[in-house]
């Protein structure tokens, strides 16, 4: 069975991944997805996403990444289509970054990396009762993955880069309300597929990867404010945020679906 790994990830250096594995875990994430390996899935639905604004609740930095939180207690931020049997519901996004702009995210495509993933993290209400519960449920999580990469200015980002300075400091929060995450999402709806797991503890296998193949662009002050953040607490020493991101994970016996030809 899968050990539960320590979930006290910010007691960890972001070099822990590397030592850190699910003991017998066959579906590890992240990946390099081999464009040449992915197979056409003809069956595969557009991807229906219906955001709803006001379900936002705040910021939060957890000592990993710097989290948005949303009200999930009903069907109001959902997701369906695409591999998708039924609907899931938006509970956070996140980002994955580096300290340059030369790599950052956990997904790879042919082996290029981006400087920056965004994670919109999605639970299933149908089979579990809580987040928490379909965090340890096969297929109980939908992590839509979004690549950053340096160009425009993004203005939609640019309300979330203004929140995090209130958000320095680990267990910090802050409170955003009233902000649409499909503002993030790439106008392209082509995406890969695949089943993965959690990047962080408990790196439980749970979870769907929707990986959109068209970045989104961000400018480099944008970037850079994320690795003004900081992994520490007021008070401590200052670590800087940056570099919390898995390294690659074997893909063993998965294939990845690609919606486009
Ligand atoms: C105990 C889970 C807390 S919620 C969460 C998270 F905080 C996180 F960072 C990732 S990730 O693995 O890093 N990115 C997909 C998740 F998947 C999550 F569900
Ligand atoms: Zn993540």
């Amino acid at each position: 069975g899968l050990q539960r790994a320590p979930c006290r990830y910010a007691d960890l250096h972001p070099l822990w991944q590397s030592e850190l594995s699910v003991s017998g875990g066959t579906r590890q994430s992240p990946i390099n997805i081999q464009w040449r390996d992915s197979v056409y899935d003809p069956h595969l639905k557009p991807l229906k996403i219906h955001y709803d604004p006001t379900t936002c609740l705040y910021i939060w930095n957890n000592g990993y990444s710097f989290q948005v939180e949303f009200d999930d207690s009903a069907d109001k931020s959902v997701i369906m289509g695409g591999p998708l049997e039924n609907h899931y519901r938006l509970k956070q996004f996140h980002f994955h970054w580096g300290a340059i702009n030369e790599w950052g995210s956990e997904h790879m495509v042919d082996s290029k990396v981006y400087p920056a993933e965004l994670h919109l993290v999605h639970w299933n209400p149908v089979t579990s009762t809580s987040f928490e519960e379909a965090i340890m449920e096969n297929n109980g999580l939908v992590v839509i993955g979004v690549f950053l990469k340096l160009g425009a200015h993004h203005a939609g980002l640019q309300k979330l880069v203004d929140a995090l300075p209130a958000v320095k400091h680990k267990d910090t929060i802050v409170e955003f309300d009233v902000f649409d995450p499909s503002c993030l999402m790439p106008s392209c709806p082509d995406y890969w597929t695949y089943d993965g797991s959690l990047t962080t503890p408990p790196l439980t296998e749970s979870v769907t990867w929707i990986i959109k193949k068209t970045p989104i662009e961000v400018d480099q002050n944008q970037l850079e404010e994320f690795r003004m953040l900081l992994f520490t607490s007021a008070g401590e020493e200052e670590k800087r945020m940056v570099d919390n991101f898995r390294p690659l994970q074997p893909l063993m016996n998965r294939t990845v679906r690609s919606s486009f030809r």
